[in-house]
């Protein structure tokens, strides 16, 4: 009673304050609309009233004596929603009113800005189908209980039921619509044009609901319509919570505005340090309309101390006012986390699951993937690219050199493709696949590009990484993508490039885990190559460089049937290859005469190589300003392309010079005056490459490349290579840590004398395989510890006669050491004419191609230049073992030209 007798003077304090206080937040509720309120708020109520309820008393029921303030009479009795009153139709739903829609519209264009188009397009009609039939009475209900008491776990899983309905029957709605209307000009159509063309069957086919309207046909629950229901929900909280502002003010405005006035329903404390007042929002909007007060969702708030202090306040100033104790405001307690806080309790675990859908999606290829083999994201698809004889590859059998045998059996594939009746008649199979094998470099792409550029059939070409992806399942769906494709354009090759990379050999390595995905995508392989029947004109080839480390399954008949090798070319092969890059070249050189030297020059070059070499000696050519490529800037680029970099800027001290020209001194006269040894061909002190100093190039005994070295030309070779300390020895008191290169080629010579190549007679013929042969061999040494310190000593021995050769030689040839070293110090570069003139001819006749090249009458290497250094022959000389790698020891054993050259360097540091 007594709040109501103090009621005239509070009104018209009120209706100052609620005034100023509208003005003030007026720009607040006019804002776009902000985030709703935290969706989990967890609530704890509790009376704060003294004594008991009275029955029938509900929290935030009007305080007795009240009654009349929220009587229809009253000026603070609700008023009027704006637009009018909300009417419920017959079927369950409530229309919404102008402004309702007015807002909505607003709210809509706000946010379709960010939004696809699509998805904006089918959110447009679902809202137009709103508009025009309004929303379930439920719907309503939810959101005037949203709007009153905040979201709730079960409020939201409310709206997202109600909405994804709402959606799912305007989807079924346009849909009919659609089909109905397609139906109908289906109809027209038949009756204007009754022609046979025009069958029934066309009027009546069913359209399937992705067609009529693609964004949420059907219904799936699919990203798309997830995103949808998702966004409507969002648009129909937004409506009916519209704003979500609040403000601050202070205690004694509250209890001088709301307090003394009986404004207030209730009290909130919000995470024990903030108070939302909660207002009776009939009465404030019947006197102020215009304040943002009297919208739901607007709320005032004030901060607190402590709760205990808060609750004392209250009571006081209930005390104050006299309220009696059965009136007094209920206080409730709520913890409420804040929108950040949600997101950083739940993104993680969004985040997870949804990257683990994502990546199955993505890498379920087939079953439910929604994109046939690629699944939705096409990562099972193959990533082959097609090739047709007219259309894009343009290398021809012509462009490959130097490898004859392997193109004619790739040609008897094509002509299997392209003629299979000759070879049925006979009653042979079509072979189904062949292995390309061979060093890098050595055109097993190239030959497959020319097949598919000759062969007239389409051409797949993939390389096999492209089947290994992190994710699980996409290897072996690529690969049955890749052969479905190829089925259907046969006659057809495909080309797998390194297909080690999922060839290796099953169960070996199986370390690490990583192995499971790879080994499915081999078995992926063997299936559909068993797969083909005689009729499936589908070839498959594949290139290698490790046909040593596939599983054995591949390589057996039946599946890639022909093991087609190709090794380094040999002289003629480079011969033919440099004819095939030079053609591009402008050069006005007798072409025979460059072609011949050039490839005597290169021995164990691969067709890369030799490609790089000619484009270096253009990219020479031009940096010179040279109108045409002539022989000079040749040697320069296959110099460049074996021993690196000349560094000219790398300068030496006359000390280290003299040390580097005696060292290649030592070399050159052992080369001059070793029979076996191999013939000078340039010695020089310019830097270059990594780490050497000096540098001397040789070309292979015999003028020809190698691919047997007796005894003596191996003991030859390791006296010329120890030519550089020996030399060192018995020029200088003391020696330097240059010569460690030649050691290493010596040592490893001399190991693979006794080890391998059964040199020695106290090991006899046996073979040791070194580490880089077996992994055993890392671990465990295949001979025993007598064996081991046997070999040592006949390693040591052979080294120790092969010192002693080179000593000899160069004690008795003192005088020759040092006038060519004095001259490589003066001039940096000699030539074999040089030498020539410094010591007369050789004593041995220079055979073969070196002589034919280099010989009296042929113009002398480096074109007549003094600072053009070629690369030399003392190398790594260790073709591939029989189906090994390159890693071995030294020369040539058996089959194979010489490796690369690596030049005798006299390196800088050891
Ligand atoms: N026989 C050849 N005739 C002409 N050019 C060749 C020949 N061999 C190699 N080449 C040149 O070398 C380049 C590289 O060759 P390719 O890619 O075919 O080697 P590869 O054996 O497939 O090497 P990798 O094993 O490293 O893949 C070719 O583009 C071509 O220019």
């Amino acid at each position: 009673m007594a709040s109501a007798l103090r009621r005239p003077q509070q009104l018209a304090r009120a209706s100052r304050q609620f005034t100023e206080a509208a003005s003030l937040s007026r720009a607040l509720s006019r804002r776009p609309a902000s985030i709703p309120r935290p969706l989990f708020a967890y609530a704890r109520t509790r009376q704060y009233a003294t004594q008991p309820e009275k029955d029938g008393d509900k929290p935030g029921s009007p305080a007795s004596g009240m009654e009349h303030l929220y009587q229809k009479s009253s000026p603070m009795s609700p008023s009027q929603p704006p637009g009018g009153p909300k009417k419920p139709d017959n079927d369950g739903k409530s229309k919404l009113s102008s402004e309702e829609i007015q807002q909505l519209d607003e709210i809509f264009n706000l946010v379709k800005k960010g939004m696809p188009a699509s998805m904006a397009q089918d959110v447009d009609k679902f809202l137009e189908k709103v508009k025009r039939d309004g929303v379930p009475d439920e719907l309503r209900k939810a959101m005037d209980e949203t709007a009153k008491e905040g979201m709730s776990p079960a409020r939201a899983a409310t709206f997202w039921r109600l909405t994804t309905q709402m959606a799912r029957q305007t989807a079924d709605e346009v849909v009919n619509e659609r089909k109905d209307s397609k139906d109908e000009q289906a109809k027209q159509q038949t009756s204007e044009d009754p022609g046979p063309g025009n069958s029934k069957k066309d009027g009546n086919k069913k359209k399937k609901p992705d067609e009529l309207f693609p964004g949420m046909s059907g219904m799936n629950f699919d990203l798309s319509q997830f995103l949808i229901s998702g966004f409507v929900a969002y648009l129909m909280y937004r409506l009916f919570v519209p704003t979500d502002n609040s403000r601050e003010i202070t205690w004694q405005e509250f209890r001088n505005t709301f307090l003394d006035k009986g404004l207030v329903e209730k009290l909130v404390v919000v995470n024990g340090n903030k108070v939302r007042v909660h207002l009776h929002r009939e009465s404030v909007a019947s006197m102020f309309p215009e304040s943002p007060a009297a919208q739901p969702g607007f709320f005032y708030y004030f901060s607190i101390g402590s709760v205990e202090a808060f609750e004392r306040r209250v009571e006081d100033a209930q005390n104050e006012l006299g309220i009696p104790g059965s009136e007094r405001l209920p206080v409730s307690y709520q913890q409420e986390g804040s929108w950040a806080d949600t997101i950083f309790a739940f993104g993680p675990t969004l985040l997870f699951i949804g990257a683990i859908m994502y990546m199955s999606r993505r890498a379920g290829g087939g079953a439910g993937g929604g994109g046939g083999p690629g699944g939705i994201f096409g990562m099972g698809r193959s990533r082959a690219k097609k090739f047709n004889m007219e259309e894009g590859i343009k290398v021809k059998f012509n462009d490959v050199a130097g490898m004859d045998e392997a193109k004619q059996e790739i040609m008897e594939f094509v002509s299997f493709l392209k003629e299979p009746a000759v070879y049925q008649k006979l009653g042979a199979k079509i072979p189904r696949g062949a292995i390309l094998s061979g060093p890098p470099g050595t055109g097993k792409t190239l030959l497959a590009k020319a097949t598919a550029g000759e062969s007239g059939v389409p051409f797949f070409s993939v390389s096999g990484s492209e089947f290994v992806e992190m994710f699980v399942g996409v290897g072996p769906s690529r690969v049955r993508d890749l052969f479905a494709n190829a089925r259907k354009s046969t006659p057809c090759i495909i080309f797998i490039d390194e297909i080690d990379a999922i060839g290796k050999a099953r169960g070996k390595n199986a370390m690490g885990g990583g192995n499971d995905e790879r080994e499915s995508t081999l078995n992926q392989i063997l299936t559909e190559m068993d797969g083909f029947n005689t009729s499936e004109q589908v070839v498959v080839l594949a290139g290698t460089n490790r046909p040593d480390i596939l599983d054995s399954a591949l390589m057996r008949p039946g599946r890639f049937d022909r093991h087609i090798s190709i090794d380094k070319p040999t002289m003629e092969g480079r011969k033919q290859i440099f004819n095939v890059h030079l053609k591009n070249i402008t050069t006005s050189e007798d072409l025979e005469l460059v072609k011949g030297r050039l490839s005597a020059l290169t021995p164990g070059f691969s067709g890369a190589d030799i490609a790089n070499a000619v484009n270096e000696a253009a990219l020479i050519a031009a940096r010179s300003q040279a109108s045409s490529v002539d022989m000079s800037h040749f040697e320069q680029a296959i110099e460049r392309v074996i021993g690196g970099l000349e560094k000219k800027s790398m300068v030496l001290s006359p000390k280290e010079k003299k040390t580097v020209a005696y060292h290649e001194a030592g070399h050159a006269i052992c080369g001059w005056y070793f029979e076996f040894a191999d013939p000078l061909l340039k010695v020089s002190i310019i830097p270059r490459g990594q780490g050497a100093l000096g540098y001397a190039q040789y070309l292979p005994a015999g003028g020809a490349d190698a691919y047997l070295m007796n005894m003596k030309q191996l003991m030859d070779r390791m006296a010329m290579t120890l030519g550089g300390r020996v030399s060192e020895e018995l020029n200088f008191p003391t020696v330097t840590s240059g010569a460690s290169d030649d050691f290493n080629k010596v040592t490893r010579l001399a190991t693979a004398m006794v080890t391998q190549w059964g040199m020695s007679s106290k090991i006899g013929y046996m073979y040791y395989p070194n580490a880089s042969e077996s992994q055993e061999a890392q671990f465990q040494k295949p001979f025993s510890e007598e064996t081991a310190r046997n070999i040592d000593t006949e390693v040591r021995r052979i080294v120790d006669e092969a010192y002693k050769q080179c000593r000899d030689l160069l004690e008795e040839k003192h005088n020759e050491v040092k006038i060519v070293a004095e001259e490589l110090l003066r001039k940096e570069m000699l030539t074999r004419d040089d030498m020539v003139r410094l010591l007369g001819p050789r004593p041995f006749d220079d055979q073969g191609e070196f002589n034919k090249y280099f010989g009296a009458g042929q113009a002398p290497l480096g074109g007549g230049r003094t600072d053009n250094p070629q690369p030399g022959g003392i190398g790594d000389s260790m073709p591939p073992k029989e189906g090994g790698s390159n890693e071995g020891p030294i020369p040539p054993p058996l089959g194979g030209p010489q490796d690369n050259p690596a030049g005798a360097m006299f390196k800088k540091d050891a």
